[in-house]
């Protein structure tokens, strides 16, 4: 299904006054997919409440439907019922979702027979072989249509064994999740070992080993770079979604660049989401954050300053960190993201060529980016499908004027009410509305 919706232009509003506003952002991408795929290996059905309603999980949903799952959606909560099999003959549409093209292939190598999948022109370019290789080591069969990677085809097989298989998972963490979520189907279990480059996002490997673990499989992280599952039974387990914080940073962003003040409300205390880490970054940028009883603020100062950052474990933060590195004072540095060439778009590129455009000096190279932040202004900036290059966009067209968005639709990937959130957070601070919830300026972040 390739994303068929007719290019949506979109000028980005410049802030009014320094932004004030409160925002609530929808659920967690990679919580609520992590959710629906351990629901459909569970040992009976499971409620989950608050899951993101955006492509990326109707995507999701749509292919564990082929695979047999049965998805009962009723307002803000879904009912998940596995099925006793995985079905195959069906085809997957994967879109641009790097969660669907990764984790769906490993539950069909546990269906008997051919499952296809296909996706956005744009997905054939992201990563597959190693996760499709470590899978043929498993004993499922894969095979392209002749590329790199979308669309390809698994024959999985009923009752394969597992046990010690390795990935190279430097281009994308979400292989090593992938595995992770099925290794307690085989019947030894699964041994596997990263080799290779160093790991990208680890929090998000760390968000599924957890989820695992609240469902009673048994995981052994012990050792870097290896995890153990142990064969058995996947317990049904009801969720609630958090919500979604690296969609929650182009907001508290927001209040950095424009010296305002943004909170974002139900921030949990603890969070395996990279996300949480947009707290720490914009401190140091210069920012001042608090959180009190599950609400996150940002104060912005007159004065940012740039930054030397290494990105590695929440590289998907990346596009928005150098829009407000763009607005900084001095030199920044984003390292430990050479694989996000490999995200929804070549990200290093398209940051490099708009930030450019825009009358930064931007250089990107196999590790990051670095950021000389010269800004002229106006300019249509180029999303490139990415939903977080749209995201940045908005960030610095709130201070640089006549920023046109071409294309806004991608922002349906994983947050469609983004357009309405960024007027709403603009508008209320246009009619000058206070910021509500409880904010203890003397109280610091957990
Ligand atoms: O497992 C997940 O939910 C994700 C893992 C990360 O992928 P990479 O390791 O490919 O960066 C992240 O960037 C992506 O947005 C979501
Ligand atoms: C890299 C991202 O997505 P995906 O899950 O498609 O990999 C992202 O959302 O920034």
């Amino acid at each position: 299904m390739p994303s068929t919706s007719p290019p949506q232009p979109w000028a980005a509003p410049e802030a009014p006054a320094p932004i004030s506003a409160t925002v609530t952002v929808p659920g967690s991408k990679s919580e609520t997919n992590r959710a629906l795929v351990l629901a459909a290996l569970a040992d009976r059905p499971s409620v989950i409440t608050n899951g993101l309603d955006a492509r990326d999980t109707v995507l999701m949903r749509e292919a564990l439907r082929t695979l047999g799952v049965v998805i009962v959606e009723n307002g803000r909560q879904w009912l998940v019922t596995p099925p006793a099999q995985f079905t195959a003959g069906g085809t997957v549409q994967c879109g641009l979702a790097g969660t669907v093209m990764r984790f769906v292939p490993a539950l069909a190598a546990l269906a008997d027979g051919d499952v296809r999948f296909e996706g956005d022109e744009q997905a054939a370019s992201r990563p597959m072989a190693p996760l499709l290789d470590a899978l043929t080591a498993l004993g499922a069969d894969s095979r392209t249509d002749g590329g790199p990677g979308l669309p390809f085809t698994v024959t999985g097989r009923a009752g394969l064994r597992g046990g010690a298989v390795t990935v190279d998972a430097s281009t994308s963490s979400q292989y090593v999740s992938a595995l992770l979520l099925v290794g307690a189907r085989f019947a030894d279990g699964l041994d596997l070992r990263h080799v290779g480059g160093p790991l990208p996002s680890l929090p998000h490997i760390a968000m599924t080993v957890a989820m695992l673990r609240e469902r009673g499989v048994a995981v052994d992280d012990s050792e870097p770079g290896r995890w153990r599952v142990s064969p058995g039974v996947l317990h049904a387990h009801d969720v609630v979604v958090e919500p979604d914080l690296s969609n929650a940073a182009p907001f508290l962003a927001a209040a950095a660049v424009t010296g305002g003040m943004v909170t974002v409300r139900h921030w949990p205390a603890g969070s395996l989401q990279p996300g949480d880490q947009i707290r720490g970054i914009l401190r140091a940028f210069g920012a001042e954050v608090t959180w009190f009883e599950g609400d996150l603020t940002v104060s912005g100062r007159h004065f940012l300053h740039g930054v030397d950052l290494d990105l590695r474990e929440a590289s998907e933060l990346t596009p928005v960190v150098a829009a407000v590195a763009a607005l900084a004072e001095g030199t920044s540095r984003i390292s430990g993201v050479g694989h996000i060439r490999g995200h929804e778009t070549d990200r290093l590129a398209a940051l490099e060529a708009e930030l450019s455009a825009l009358g930064c000096s931007v250089s990107s190279d196999d590790d990051g980016l670095t950021v000389n932040p010269k800004l002229l202004g106006s300019a249509v900036f180029h999303t490139y499908a990415d939903h977080r290059m749209a995201h940045a966009a908005a960030v610095l067209g709130l201070v640089v004027a006549g920023i046109v968005v071409d294309d806004v639709s991608c922002t349906s990937k994983t947050m469609p009410e983004f357009v309405d959130l960024w007027a709403a957070m603009v508008a209320e601070t246009d009619a000058g509305i206070e910021t509500v919830g409880a904010v203890d300026p003397e109280r610091p972040a957990p």
